[in-house]
This record gives structure tokens, C-alpha cells and sequence, in this order.
């Protein structure tokens, strides 16, 4: 809290503003406006196909817009050169994957860990935190091929929530996940929202997840409009 009464005026996570995207002549989405606020939990839901995921890879500068701009922190990231863009989402961003992206030849402990050692900052007794907190005590020494398919999906969850970042985008984190699973990875990302004031951008087919979420926004081709 600032001195004198007057409250610091809080910068947004995200601002997204007149984002598009096409393959060839067909625009996937365009025109797409969002905001999002440090400790703001925001479901992304609509039909298949219609470009949830693409929207999620193009905040992320996994994707490349074909218009509009991505601001994270402040910070416009296609202004960056490519490799302070890499190290300024390495830093801020915790990003799950629909396909769990688990480096095979690494334990499960590696794989929590790689953020915080990719950032300088290793640190073994957060990684087991980090395990417990998704229900993976104790499992930590194994290589991926030797957890299940829900377990997978949460290493990918610890992985991402490792360093503590600012801004969550989750694509569909319980998908594959027993309603018992799902709730609790559910719980770690909202336990990461208000502990932490991270943002998390939730992409989901599920009522149950998105109800999780402060506000829930629906993806058209030319909008995100409030449910
Ligand atoms: N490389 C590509 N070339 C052409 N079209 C593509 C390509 N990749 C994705 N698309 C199209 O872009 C659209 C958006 O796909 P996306 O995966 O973002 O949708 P989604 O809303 O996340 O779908 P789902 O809910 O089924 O996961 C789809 O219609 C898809 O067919």
C-alpha cells in the first residue's frame, strides 16, 4: 500500500487489444479485446474449433498474431528482440499444455524443476512442494513413462506453477483428469490466483472448472463477450 492513503494504481497482467489470426485467407478470430488483472481467475469457453487454444498460443507468442498487439506486464512483447521475448515468458508465464509436453528423459522432479533452473534459481525443496501440492508426493524419482495419464497433467500443472508466475494459461488442465483429479488441479490453480495475485487464463469444455473462475467469456470469431 502506498504512503499518504492514495492506493498505487495496478498495471494490468494482460491486454490484449484487436488480436487476429488467420490461416491463409480465412480469419480464425479477429478484433479480440481483453483485460486481465493481477489475481483475476478468467475461463475461456466456446465451440470446438473456433480458436481457444490459438488465442491462448498467440498471448503466449507461441503463435503468431496476424493483428493487433499483446501487452504482458507493461511490456509490449512483439517489440522485444526474440531472445528477451524468450526469457521475459520464461519468467512471467506458466503455460499448460492440452498435450503435456514432458521431456521423457527427465525425472518427474526434473521436469517440476526445469523453470527454476532455466531461471538461474534451482531449488529442490520448492519442487517437492510444488509435487505435493498437486497429490505427486513421493513420486518425484520417476520418468514419466511410469505415471499415468492424469498424473502426467498434473507434473505438467507443478511445472508451470513452479516459478511463481504472474500470468497461468491453462488449456484444458482437467481434461483428462476423474472428477476427484480434476478438482484438486483445479484447487492448485486457484490456491496460485489468490496466494500468489497471479492471473490465469483457463481454457475449458467444463462447466465444473470454469465455474472456478471470476469471470467466464466466450469465444466468438470477432469477440470475447461475458457469459
Ligand atoms: N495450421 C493450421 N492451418 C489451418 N487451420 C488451422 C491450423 N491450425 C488450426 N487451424 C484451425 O484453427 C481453428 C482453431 O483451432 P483451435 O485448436 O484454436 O480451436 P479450439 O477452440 O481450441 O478447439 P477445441 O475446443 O476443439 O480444442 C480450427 O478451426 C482449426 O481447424
Amino acid at each position: 500500500m502506498s504512503r499518504g492513503g492514495a492506493e498505487a494504481p495496478t498495471q494490468p497482467v494482460l491486454r490484449v487489444s484487436g488480436l487476429g489470426k488467420r490461416y491463409g485467407d480465412a480469419w480464425v478470430f479477429r478484433g479480440i479485446e481483453l483485460q486481465v488483472e493481477p489475481g483475476e481467475f478468467v475461463a475461456i469457453v466456446g465451440e470446438s474449433g473456433v480458436g481457444k487454444s490459438t488465442l491462448l498460443n498467440c498471448i503466449a507468442g507461441l503463435d503468431r498474431a496476424d493483428a493487433g498487439e499483446v501487452t504482458l506486464l507493461g511490456q509490449s512483447i512483439a517489440q522485444l528482440p526474440e531472445t528477451a521475448q524468450a526469457h521475459f515468458r520464461r519468467r512471467h508465464l506458466g503455460f499448460v499444455f492440452q498435450a503435456f509436453h514432458v521431456l521423457p528423459h527427465l525425472s518427474v522432479a526434473q521436469n517440476v524443476g526445469l523453470p527454476l533452473l532455466l531461471l538461474g534459481t534451482p531449488d529442490d525443496a520448492r519442487v517437492t512442494q510444488a509435487l505435493a501440492a498437486v497429490g505427486l508426493e513421493g513420486l518425484g524419482e520417476r520418468l514419466p513413462q511410469q505415471l499415468s495419464g492424469g498424473q502426467l497433467q498434473r507434473v505438467a500443472i507443478a511445472r508451470a506453477l513452479i516459478h511463481r508466475p504472474q500470468l497461468i494459461l491453462a488449456d484444458e488442465p482437467s481434461g483428462n483428469l476423474d472428477p476427484g483429479t480434476a478438482a484438486r488441479v483445479m484447487e492448485a490453480l486457484a490456491l496460485q490466483v489468490e496466494q500468489q495475485g497471479a492471473a490465469c487464463i483457463l481454457v475449458t469444455h467444463s462447466h465444473t472448472a470454469a465455474q472456478r473462475a471470476h469471470r467466464v467469456l466466450r469465444l466468438t470469431a470477432d469477440a470475447l463477450l461475458g457469459e
